[in-house]
């Protein structure tokens, strides 16, 4: 499996970077990449709104352009002014970004509040029937 716990601790370690100047809602996410390295990522906002980046975009796209494209899980922890009362689950962009790089049956998303509160999903349950690189695959 994977460390639950350690990623958790570097989503929440991650939202102390969330520039949320706008929403004011901090989010934090940690990606678990097949070899064992972890890519921290938090959301950032910009003044004319249509830029924000999200926390799990911003953990991807760092490791895609490290050279890494294959992943086991993502935590997200998030919340209004970074106080988590709540799941935080990724939006749709999010979703699909995450349907380009990992397979849906086996990629874990954990969602978590605390160390000791979160659920775990895979990509499918949180986006059944997404379209993704295999749909363009010659047949
Ligand atoms: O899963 C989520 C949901 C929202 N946000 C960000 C986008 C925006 O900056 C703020 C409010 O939507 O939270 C994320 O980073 N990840
Ligand atoms: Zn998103």
């Amino acid at each position: 499996m994977f460390p639950v716990k350690e990623l958790i601790e570097q989503a929440v370690d991650a939202m102390e970077y969330a520039y949320a100047p706008y929403s004011s809602f901090k989010v934090g996410a940690a990606l678990l990449a097949e070899d064992g390295t972890v890519y921290q990522g938090c959301n950032i906002e910009n003044a004319a709104y249509t830029p924000c980046n999200c926390a799990e975009r911003t953990a991807f796209f760092k490791a895609v352009s490290s050279g890494v494209k294959e992943f086991k899980a993502i935590c997200i922890v998030g919340g209004k002014e970074g106080i988590l009362t709540e799941f935080t689950a990724p939006c749709g962009v999010c979703r699909q970004v995450m349907m380009e790089f990992c397979n849906p049956k086996e990629f874990q998303i954990i969602l978590a509040v605390d160390e000791d509160n979160y659920r775990i999903f895979t990509l499918e349950e949180l986006f059944p029937m997404g379209f993704g690189p295999a749909d363009l695959a010659e047949k």
